[in-house]
Order: C-alpha cells, then structure tokens, then sequence
C-alpha cells in the first residue's frame, strides 16, 4: 500500500521546480484530518469538544456545533504550525484570519474551508466531511495579506480536497493532475491509496436534492426534478433520488457512481445555501478534473469572480450530462420568465 504522505512526495518530484511547500501544507491537512477523525469516532458520547451545539452562532447566523469549532480549531493550527499558509479564511470565521509568524508571512498560500460539512448530521452518525482549496496568494509574500488573495475565481486554485468521515474515512484530493482517494486505515493510522484517478461517469442513475424545498424553486428545476422522475426506458429512467444531508458525502457517492447534486435558489434563499469560495469552488475543481461538471445552473462556477468571503450560490454539480440537462432546462425556463 502506498501512503498519502508517499505519493504526495512522488508526485511533487514529478515537479522539479517544486519546493515542497505544497506537499507540507497537504501532510498539515492530512495530520488534522486524523485527530479530527478520532473525535467524530466516538461522536455521541457528549464531551466538550463534540455532542451538540457550541451554542454561537457564525457569520451565516448558523448554530455552530461544538464539532464545527473543534475541527476550525485543530486545521487552523496545523495549517499555522508549518509555516506554509499565511492566512486562512473558514466558514466558522467571521474574517480571514492572518497568520504572522515569520515564516508564514513569508509563505505564498493561503487556504479556504469548511472545517466540518454536513453539520446537522454530527450527532446522528450520518457521515459528514472537511472540505478544503488551496491558493497561491495575489499580494507579495512577506507584505500584508489581504481580502484579495481570498476573493479569487475557483480557476486559480492550486489545489482542493475533502475528507469524508464516513463508514471509513477518506481524503480525496487534485493538484490539477486528476483526482487521488487514499483510505484512513486505524490499524496503521495512515491513509493508503484506494482510488487513484478517480472518473465521474459521465452519466448517471442518481439525483440529489432537498425536495422539501420543492415549492420554493425555480421552475427549471421543477422540470428537472420531473424529468428525472419520468419513465423512459433508453436513459434507465426513472433515476434514484438519494440525499444525505452532508454535501461532501452526496457529492463522494456520485463522484463514484454517477449522478448530480442540486441545491438551488429557492424563494426563501435567492442564492441558494452553500457557500462559494469553501464548499462550490474545491468540489468543482475535483469534479471538473474527474470528468464531471459544475455550474449555478448557467455559469461555471470556477470562472465566478467571488465578491465576498461567505457568499452563497446556486450549485449543480457531478456527471457532466445531467448537468448539462438540467442547465437546458434552467436556460428553457428562465428566459421563460417562469425562473
Ligand atoms: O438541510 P439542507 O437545507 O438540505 O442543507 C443541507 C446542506 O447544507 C450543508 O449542511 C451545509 O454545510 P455545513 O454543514 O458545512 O454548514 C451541506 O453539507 C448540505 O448539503
Ligand atoms: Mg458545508
Ligand atoms: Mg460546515
């Protein structure tokens, strides 16, 4: 078995130019992922760290789970502890937060996430994740950190990736060069390559979306949600509805197997829920270097030029053909005035 930490090192002396930085700052987001692993383990026997909420709320107005700021905490300093981040923005903060160390102010990446995805699962044992995007910064190394080097359209990103805490744990992640799925194995307390080169099938049996929320969107969707339900023998309709409730975990499910993941503007949410910068623009980057897809229904969400650190939009993203159907019927509908 080939560990992550190994391949990391064969892949950047694929790279002669490479410093190794890049393959430091992902061993840091490998180290947290483990200790934050060994807490959602045990998840449910309550403690200070996990079991409920943290009883604040963040800058979207969401009850922070106690998890949510344990697993903010334990990235946050990893990331700082190496040298090679100078600056991190996270759901579970406000602003992006700079790290003034020497040797960080002097480091060229600054790194965006959501340190636990799938928040109101934690205390039901459905899995959950840690979703991450790595930048090279705009402004000089050793100069201040600003907004600017945070607010950059996902086509910049150097790399991306997510854990899945799932019934094992998983960190699956690109550089740009296809998308890699290493295996955490307790007994050796490393993650081992499983899924190397991992293809989106380019169309899929399996759609996933909130239809609680059916009312509230957009017509568009309406037709598609109904499409997808319809019978039609040539294209193995009616496709399967599944829906965790965890972004990353529906969005690893259909990755492997083929299908799409909606969450659409609604009445009650214009620009739908997730958020941009740390949820849409790293899970676009693996899907597109899988061979998949991702749009708000009509742009390409990496060529989005963000504005704001917590911006929300609408997301349609996996098998590059349902994506394709559903952005159809967006566009039918939308110039319909029926959006
Ligand atoms: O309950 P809803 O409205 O369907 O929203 C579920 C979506 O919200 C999220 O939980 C948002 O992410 P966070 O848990 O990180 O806030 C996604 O993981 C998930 O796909
Ligand atoms: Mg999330
Ligand atoms: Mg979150």
């Amino acid at each position: 078995m080939i560990t992550l930490g190994e391949y990391i090192v064969k892949k950047q002396s694929e790279y002669p130019n490479a410093t190794g930085e890049l393959t430091s700052l992902l061993s840091s987001i490998r180290r947290a992922a483990k200790v934050v692993n060994r807490e959602i383990n045990r998840a449910g026997l309550v403690s200070d760290i996990i079991g409920g909420s943290f009883g604040r709320e963040n800058a979207q107005g969401e009850v922070q789970q106690k998890l949510d700021v344990f697993a903010n905490d334990i990235f946050k300093a990893a990331l700082e502890a190496r040298g090679e981040v100078c600056g991190i923005a996270s759901e579970e903060e406000d602003d992006f937060v700079v790290f003034d160390s020497h040797t960080s102010a002097n480091s060229k990446y600054v790194v965006l996430m959501d340190p636990l995805d799938g928040s109101s699962n934690i205390d039901v044992n459905v899995s959950i994740g840690t979703i991450f995007s790595i930048y090279r910064r705009i402004s000089e190394p050793g100069g201040p950190v600003t907004l600017e080097d945070f607010l950059q359209p996902g086509i910049n990103q150097i790399a991306a990736g997510y854990v899945v805490y799932g019934s094992s744990t998983m960190l699956v992640y690109t550089t740009g060069n296809g998308v890699h799925g290493f295996t955490y194995d307790p007994s050796l307390g490393s993650f081992g390559l499983s899924h190397e080169n991992i293809r989106i099938p380019e169309q899929g049996q399996i759609y996933s979306i909130n239809e609680g929320n059916y009312i509230k969107f957009p017509e568009g969707v309406k037709k598609y949600i109904k499409f997808c339900q319809e019978k039609d023998d040539d294209s193995k309709r009616p496709y399967t509805s599944r829906y965790i409730g965890s972004l990353v975990s529906d969005f690893h499910r259909n990755m492997l197997k083929g299908g799409i993941y909606i969450y659409p503007s609604g009445t009650s949410a214009p620009n739908g829920k997730l958020r941009l910068l740390y949820e849409c623009n790293p899970l676009a980057f693996l899907a597109e270097q899988a061979g998949g897809k991702a749009t708000d229904g009509f742009r390409r969400i990496m060529e989005i030029k963000p504005t704001e650190l917590h911006q929300r939009t609408p997301y349609f993203v996996g098998s590059i053909r349902m994506v394709d159907k559903a952005g159809e019927f967006m566009t039918q509908y939308s110039s319909l005035g029926t959006e």
